[in-house]
């Protein structure tokens, strides 16, 4: 189905994608038959995976066909959605910073585990792996749900269905749950409970590129634009949750100072074993050799892949296209060396010098 470019509207107006016709002829959306959502780039989805069903207006038109001016300006307000806003100079959904109150005001209790990322640092990877550990090593209590259900995401907002804090309040304990937030921006009550913080940091150059790929793919965030225009809009911090340089640098200070177990994604794919191992004491686990070895081998990213409970595939294609690029995409360690040019590659070591001067961070991989 042929779709506007994002951030573009059609020279007509917004379309019904579902009957590709102008929204305010578009007789679904005028006789109330069905929940109908506004078309340009978003196709009607019926089953849209509830952590986005409200980036969407949906409304049962009984009157009389909108007119171009109001379909306009209905379309201009949803696209407003898809812009990042900041808190504190870091940019994040528009819907996480309408709910930041209920976000800052999150009660933690001291027996929750939070893992933390940068995105795209392979956090569907630590969940699976913590999930796998948690439920020692059953298959099957892990495909409960899809992985995005399973631990709550502190920030993420989508009223009305429930917020990840609302999810987290009505969690049993002990909580498992989940953040891409920066230490600044973390919820006080995390830090007064001291409680336990699982940080997996991925490399700058992978990360990157696994950002350029998902957001060519995620529907809902801003086009990344050519590979060369992405490379500036990463290293200047004009992405979702900010600089991948302070972030890292940021939870990699307080480390020692908080029961912070700092893990690297490359360490994890060169050995898992032993990284997984390092989890289940952390969390507080006991395991035999044979459930671990178990956990190594259905964590895998070949394993991980084909698994629907992870892979994303439950997610509608307008929202996640993965023709464009799967979500669970290569796994690897030194993609960037197919992405940057030498130019690029140099120009980055320079600014990453500067940037992380200072710290003692090490990567094996950069
Ligand atoms: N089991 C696994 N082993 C290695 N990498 C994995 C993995 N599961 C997911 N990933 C990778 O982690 C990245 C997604 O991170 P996140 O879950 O934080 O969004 C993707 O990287 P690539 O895009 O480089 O392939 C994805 O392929
Ligand atoms: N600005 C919007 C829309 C919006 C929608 C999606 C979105 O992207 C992401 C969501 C979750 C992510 O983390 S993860 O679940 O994949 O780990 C990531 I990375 C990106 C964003 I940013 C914004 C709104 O406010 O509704």
């Amino acid at each position: 189905m042929p779709r506007a470019p994002r951030g573009t509207l059609p020279p007509e107006g917004p379309t019904c994608l579902r009957h590709s016709s102008n929204l305010s002829l578009c007789n679904c959306h005028t006789q109330g038959m069905l929940p109908c959502f506004l078309g340009m780039y978003f196709m009607c989805p019926l089953t849209l995976d509830q952590n986005f069903g409200l980036l969407i207006f949906s409304w049962n038109l009984k009157g009389p066909p909108l007119s171009l001016q109001d379909s306009m300006a209905l379309a201009t307000a949803l696209e407003a959605q898809l812009q990042l806003r900041e808190v504190a100079g870091i940019p994040l959904q528009a819907s996480t910073v309408d709910n930041w109150n209920q976000i800052q005001n999150f009660e933690a209790k001291p027996d929750d585990l939070l893992i933390c990322t940068y995105p795209k640092s392979g956090t569907t990877w630590i969940q699976e792996i913590v999930d796998m550990i948690e439920h020692n090593g059953d298959v099957e209590k892990c495909q409960r749900a899809i992985i995005q259900h399973r631990h709550p995401f502190i920030e993420w907002a989508r009223p009305p269905q429930p917020s990840g804090v609302e999810k987290a309040n009505a969690m049993p304990s002990p909580r498992i749950l989940r953040t891409h937030l920066p230490t600044q921006l973390l919820p006080p009550s995390f830090w007064e409970n001291n409680c336990k913080f699982l940080y997996v940091a991925r490399n700058a150059k992978d990360c990157m590129v696994s950002y350029y790929h998902f957001q060519r793919m995620n529907q809902m965030l801003p086009d990344p634009g050519t590979w060369e225009e992405y490379f500036e809009t990463f290293i200047s911090g004009k992405v979702g949750w900010g600089s991948w340089y302070d972030h890292v640098k940021g939870w990699w200070e307080i480390k020692d100072r908080y029961q912070i177990l700092f893990l690297f994604y490359e360490d994890i794919k060169q050995d898992p074993k032993h990284e997984i191992q390092k989890v289940m004491q952390f969390m507080g686990k006991n395991l035999d050799e044979t459930v671990l070895d178990k956990i190594v081998q259905e964590t895998s990213f070949e394993k991980m892949k084909e698994n629907p409970m992870v892979n994303r595939s439950t997610v509608p294609k307008s929202i996640l296209d993965q023709s464009i690029s799967p979500f669970m995409r290569k796994g690897t360690v030194g993609d960037w060396k197919n992405h940057f040019t030498v130019a690029q590659n140099e120009r980055f070591n320079e600014i990453y010098r500067q940037k992380m001067e200072g710290s003692s961070i090490h990567f094996t991989e950069l």
